[in-house]
């Protein structure tokens, strides 16, 4: 662990100064596209200012002889797509054991460093994983003449990552966040599924039977089943990780693309467990992404309420029937903050608020 007096300290010489706080840009969605898809990749520009994010995936859902051509693909695409204000460039990397992740960091960040805001690591095992792409991201920062610090995002998708979590999330000032990442840490943990994120009918808990006349349980009859959440435990706890740490929690994929309606509540549930942000795996989730990751027009109106009761946010009052003291107090400031901050982009949200 380095001392606190020099965490914040580049790691070579001539590379950018690390920031001191991750900025809070708005990253409700982020989209992946295949930089070697030539349909996929032609996409890219009419995305730009729809998608919060865009990602070059060059990992997993890129066949290995199409590894190379999906990385010149991104660096062509980062020098030649004007991504303007709103919208981030990242890549998702190949795993630390590829023998494809020291060719992509050294292409891409001498390349166009400075096109690309984040770096996503998959299959991040601990704070050693990302104790080696901090340094070697300064090495070549350094080489490349890169002026502000890339950030990286690590997903969770072992079992490993999962144990470490906390220190995977404090183990650099570039760490911007953190998503689950279902499908692989399924098979990490052998969890007996074969999905790509989303629940699984199987999971569930059933209603105890009812009694019978003569006043024993009758094992024949109806019983409500109620499905529930395989994500719920590792969902809080990169919250938490990720809140004790000032970065961002994400969840991953939905990879049921023609089930809208669960992949909205599976966004949902993360969405309100305290993510900022899903994967978007196809064009159509990237609206599900924007209607569930932007507070509703009802919160904003509710926290506004409470803001005016409360001006300073302290005491208690009743509103609707209901308490409100410093602590709902703060948890509206959140509402607030996340909806300004994303209305300032996007004047239909902006709209949206003000009518609320
Ligand atoms: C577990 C993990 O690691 S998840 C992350 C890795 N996986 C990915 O990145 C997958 C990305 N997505 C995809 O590859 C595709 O969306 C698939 C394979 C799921 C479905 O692809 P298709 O069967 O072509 O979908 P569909 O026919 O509905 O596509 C409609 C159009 O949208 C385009 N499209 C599909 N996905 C994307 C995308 N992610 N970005 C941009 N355009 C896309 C298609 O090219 C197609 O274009 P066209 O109308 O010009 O022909
Ligand atoms: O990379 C994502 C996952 O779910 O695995
Ligand atoms: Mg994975």
């Amino acid at each position: 662990m380095r001392s606190a007096k020099d965490f914040f300290a580049p790691l070579a010489v001539g590379a950018p100064t690390p920031v001191t706080e991750v900025p809070a840009r708005p990253s409700r969605m982020i989209h992946f596209f295949d930089p070697s898809n030539p349909k996929m990749a032609a996409k890219v520009p009419d995305m730009v200012g729809v998608s919060d994010v865009l990602l070059g995936n060059l990992e997993d859902a890129v066949v290995a002889d199409k590894k190379e051509a999906a990385r010149e693909g991104l660096v062509q695409i980062a020098k030649d797509v004007d991504f303007g204000e709103h919208t981030q460039l990242w890549t998702r990397i190949n795993s630390l054991d590829s023998p494809w992740v020291l060719d992509d960091l050294t292409r891409l960040v001498t390349e166009v460093g400075d096109q690309l805001d984040v770096i996503m690591v998959p299959k991040v095992q601990g704070p050693e994983d990302i104790h080696y792409i901090d340094r070697i991201l300064a090495q070549l920062e350094a080489k490349g003449g890169v002026q502000r610090p890339i950030l990286v995002h690590a997903i969770l998708e072992t079992a490993r990552g999962m144990a470490n979590v906390e220190e995977i999330a404090g183990a650099s000032p570039r760490m911007q966040g953190i998503s689950l990442g279902p499908a692989d840490l399924a098979a990490d943990r052998r969890m007996k599924t074969t999905r790509v994120g989303g629940g699984h009918p199987g999971y569930l808990v059933r209603q105890d039977p009812a009694k019978g006349l003569d006043g024993a349980p009758d094992y024949t009859g109806e019983r409500s089943v109620f499905q529930q959440d395989l994500w719920h435990y590792t969902i809080a706890r990169m919250v938490d990780a990720c809140a004790m740490h000032g970065i961002f929690p994400f969840y991953g994929p939905f990879g049921d693309i023609k089930d809208t309606v669960a992949c909205e509540d599976q966004f949902r549930n993360a969405f309100l467990l305290g993510c900022v942000g899903a994967w978007s795996l196809h064009p159509v989730q990237i609206e599900i992404a924007k209607k569930v990751f932007s507070p509703t027009a009802e919160d904003v109106a509710h926290a506004r309420r409470v803001k005016e009761a409360m001006p300073d946010g302290r005491g208690a009052v009743m509103i609707d029937g209901k308490m409100e003291d410093d602590a709902s107090f703060k948890q509206c400031m959140v509402v607030l903050e996340l909806a300004e901050r994303l209305s300032a982009n996007d004047p239909e949200l902006a709209t949206m608020y003000e009518e609320a």
